[in-house]
């Protein structure tokens, strides 16, 4: 599966110098999409997971059919001001700016295996920050899968001690 061919680069998008992995081409494309997550579902397949986490909103895209694949709870980290519960926070940077990530207090149970799950590993900012939220709420993160990882920006670096799993390095 070529999957290489379904990202599109879009130069200077969010900002100048930023080279951006547009995925939409491989959402358009059912057997890519399911491919992708059929991938990141045999690489945990035995992994004792209780839990996947994502970041909004690219990230959701992904966590999703892949908890309903792995039959595991779903749990949102998002933007502030969007989830109606009490929230754990953690604020980072990103390739293109900064941001904050929120979760319920009560979104993972204390010592549970939690997968982390985003489209892109850039900087590496926004899923150290998920591995925090995970970590404050008593939780363990048992890996990262990424579909893209920007080998580049050295986001590994920024996710010591995590198994980071990634289908398309550039
Ligand atoms: O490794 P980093 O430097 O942290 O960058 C990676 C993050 O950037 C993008 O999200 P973005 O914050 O642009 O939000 P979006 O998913 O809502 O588009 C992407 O979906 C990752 O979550
Ligand atoms: N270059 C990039 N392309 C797509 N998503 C990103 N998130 C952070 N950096 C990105």
């Amino acid at each position: 599966m070529d999957l290489n061919a379904l990202i599109r680069d879009v130069p200077d998008f969010p900002k100048p110098g930023v080279l951006f992995k547009d995925i939409t081409p491989l959402l358009a494309d059912p057997k890519a999409f399911g491919y992708v997550v059929a991938r990141m579902a045999a690489h945990y397949a035995k992994a004792s997971l209780g839990a996947i986490a994502a970041a909004e909103a690219r990230g959701f895209l992904f966590a999703a059919p892949l908890a309903l694949e792995l039959n595991l709870p779903l749990v949102p980290l998002r933007k502030p001001g969007k989830l109606p519960y009490k929230t754990h926070s953690f604020r980072y940077d990103l390739e293109y700016g900064s941001a904050e990530l929120h979760m319920h207090i009560d979104g993972v149970a204390a010592g549970a295996r939690v997968l982390l799950v985003d489209d892109v590993l850039a900087t590496g900012g926004t899923m150290a920050a998920a591995g925090k939220l995970i970590e404050q709420a008593g939780g363990t993160v048992a890996g990262c899968a990424f579909l893209i990882e920007l080998g580049f920006l050295g986001g590994r670096a920024h996710l010591p001690g995590y198994e980071v799993f990634s289908l398309l390095t550039y």
